[in-house]
């Protein structure tokens, strides 16, 4: 609002040619102004006021989410506000408050105005302060619709559904009684005069019932009378064994949960789409219908308020319309994203609402992951690191082998259960590190968000060799594995296959190619990590010297104890790699499938395949000096 005049001539016909509107706010200030010109505006304007009693202009135009709903008796926060005094028709009140000064309550300032654009052909709201206060929150979203003449709209429709979960579930004495269902019932009525076809939707464990005092039983019985599903406790992080049984037994389509995704404050809570189910965010425990009742005065409370300040209209819909809509509505929302933020690495995390039987454990988290991409030696730093005796592997996966493949691809709907059922149990877990390693993590789209949502502390170590002998590796890898696009296609029709080229032949590209674009998928991961929970490891290095980049690794890592490699690994002649010294001086080399013999690369491949990556190496090299990581000579060398 006070930018110099040079500036502002700028901004106004920026304005003025694109037809754009301007909302401005009013900043606090020392100095205290009476009556004073706003320059270029034919406004005045008193600042550094508190104020109280507000109310808003119902004729005016901007008002449309917004509605006037009476005087609000409420100090506004702060004493900087700025109240503006007209002397040009182009302006309207939107919003009025009275100077907090005793005998001065009856009098209207102008706290929020709107400028119609008849003065300089600029339309503007003007605010008198920031947006602390509430009620300028909702004007803004009126203000950003107004002007841009309804184009920045939020649809005034919205569906409320109150789930109350465990009806049955508390200690005698603190349970629904007789008295407490009426109230319960007749709330039901009130809040349906005001959202049509209001329902409260109960949910329940069985075992709970006829489980207090003579009264409460007979409250159960009337709530028995009510209506009751077994379809809730959405319990989150996700209960397999409950999923089963909502599937099998009741074929349960939609359900609640209050944890997802364990954030703070509840607002920031989502629903998401498990084994086909959905999980909607609106539940509520029993506690507060019964006793003190306090659930059923807030809920009348809100939406008395909300029906007072904004012109929403309030529906309810059972629950399985509910889930359609709110995955209609936010379809980002359907795949879930585990997490566990706020809870430490090593994590212990049983289910919150199972309780821990004979048999059961509580399992620890990874503290970092091995991300690959594949064919940069990834397994040799996985077998080294396994000889580690401070360090813990995970259990191999019947499919996978080594890899768990958790975070891409389908295992991740598994859950957090089949996850962690990974992670052996150490007898001590702080002290031991464990890991996974799965190679194919490193270029996953999804990959670093779902990582960081559910091990938020993890390290990451990822390793890179020259992009494109990565890509004549896994071309060999493929052949080897017998995948059939491999076995017909040459190396050379792979890198050069076009967007013309049948299905089978683009994805073997794509996979072929697309890891060894390291600088995307890094600053993919960076998104989401600071640079110093990320080593990257030069895998031509680790095939050369790996006791120096195991030690490196270790001081990464801080692992304790300090583990000599240099009495552990040696390099053996007849596999051309280092390999695990065993018991009685003999070799474990890995086996027949890292390390293959296969012709080298054609000379016009290498060529080709140099001027592909260009580009991706120079963003490497930028983003390795960015971070202050060493950069590995391969990559000097190709950008020669
Ligand atoms: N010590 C040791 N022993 C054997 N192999 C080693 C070793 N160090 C690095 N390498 C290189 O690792 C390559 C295989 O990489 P990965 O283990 O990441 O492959 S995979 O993605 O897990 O399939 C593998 O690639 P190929 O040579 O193409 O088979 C090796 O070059």
């Amino acid at each position: 609002m006070e930018i110099d005049p040079w500036n502002r001539e700028l901004l106004d016909k920026y304005l003025r040619d694109y037809g754009v509107g301007l909302v401005g706010f009013m900043p606090a200030r020392e100095e205290t102004q009476v009556g004073a010109k706003l320059r270029g505006f034919p406004l005045y304007v008193h600042s550094n006021l508190a104020l109280e009693n507000v109310s808003l202009n119902s004729a005016n135009p901007v008002l449309r989410l917004t509605r006037a709903g009476g005087t609000l008796q409420e100090e506004l926060p702060g004493t900087d506000w700025t109240v503006f005094t007209p002397a040009h028709a182009t302006f309207t009140p939107l919003e009025w408050a009275a100077p907090s000064l005793p005998h001065f309550s009856e009098e209207r300032l102008i706290v929020a105005i709107l400028d119609k654009g008849e003065h300089d052909s600029i339309s503007r709201v003007l605010f008198g302060g920031n947006l602390d206060f509430w009620l300028h929150r909702l004007l803004f979203l009126d203000a950003l619709s107004y002007l841009s003449l309804g184009r920045i709209s939020l649809a005034l429709e919205r569906h409320i559904l109150v789930d109350i979960d465990d009806i049955f579930v508390a200690k005698k004495g603190v349970r629904m009684t007789e008295e407490d269902v009426k109230a319960l019932l007749a709330s039901q009525g009130r809040l349906r005069e005001m959202v049509p076809g209001w329902r409260f939707n109960l949910g329940f464990s069985g075992k709970y019932y006829q489980n207090g005092y003579p009264e409460e039983n007979a409250g159960d019985r009337m709530l028995l009378g009510y209506s009751i599903a077994p379809h809730h406790s959405g319990v989150y992080p996700v209960h397999e064994p409950l999923y089963d049984a909502w599937k099998k037994v009741w074929n349960v389509r939609v359900t609640s949960s209050e944890e997802y995704p364990h954030l703070y404050p509840a607002r920031l809570r989502r629903g998401f789409i498990h084994r086909n189910i959905m999980i909607s965010i609106f539940m509520t425990h029993l506690s507060n219908y019964g006793n003190d009742r306090l659930a059923l005065y807030t809920f009348e409370s809100v939406i008395k308020f909300v029906k007072c300040w904004t012109n929403l209209s309030l529906r309810t819909v059972p629950p399985l319309q509910l889930g359609e809509r709110y995955f209609h509505l936010f379809p980002n929302e359907r795949d879930p994203v585990w997490g566990v933020s706020g809870i430490h690495v090593p994590m212990c995390r049983p289910p919150p609402h199972a309780n821990l039987g004979q048999g059961e454990v509580v399992r620890s988290a990874p503290k970092f992951l091995v991300i690959g991409p594949q064919k940069t030696g990834t397994t040799a730093l996985y077998t080294f690191l396994a000889m580690h005796p401070g360090i813990v592997a995970n259990y191999p996966s019947a499919d996978t082998f080594e890899e768990v493949q958790f975070f891409n691809g389908k295992n991740y709907y598994k859950g957090i259960d089949w996850y962690m059922n990974f992670f052996p149990v150490p007898a001590n877990s702080s002290s031991r590190y464990l890991f996974e390693k799965s190679a194919t993590y490193f270029e996953g789209e999804v990959v670093p968000q779902r990582v960081k949502a559910l091990l938020p502390h993890v390290k990451l170590v990822a390793t890179v060799i020259p992009a494109s002998r990565r890509a004549y590796s896994w071309y060999h890898h493929m052949r080897a594995h017998n995948d059939p696009a491999a076995l017909q296609y040459s190396f050379h029709r792979v890198i050069t296959a076009g967007d013309g080229d049948p299905r089978p032949l683009r994805n073997l590209r794509n996979k072929c190619l697309v890891p060894g674009m390291y600088a995307k998928h890094l600053e993919r991961w960076l998104d989401y990590f600071p640079s110093w929970q990320l080593i990257l490891i030069d895998g031509e290095e680790l095939r050369n010297d790996p006791v120096y980049i195991m030690n490196e690794l270790q001081r990464f890592l801080s692992i304790q104890p300090f583990y000599n490699y240099t009495e552990h690994l040696r390099y053996d002649k007849r596999k051309g790699f280092f390999c695990q010294v065993t018991e009685g001086d003999k070799t474990k080399c890995l086996g027949r499938g890292k390390g293959r013999v296969y012709p080298p690369m054609d000379e016009s491949d290498a060529k080709l395949l140099k001027e592909y990556y260009q580009p991706y190496n120079v963003a490497l090299e930028k983003l390795l000096t960015r971070l202050d990581y060493p950069v590995p000579r391969w990559l000097e060398e190709e950008l020669q």
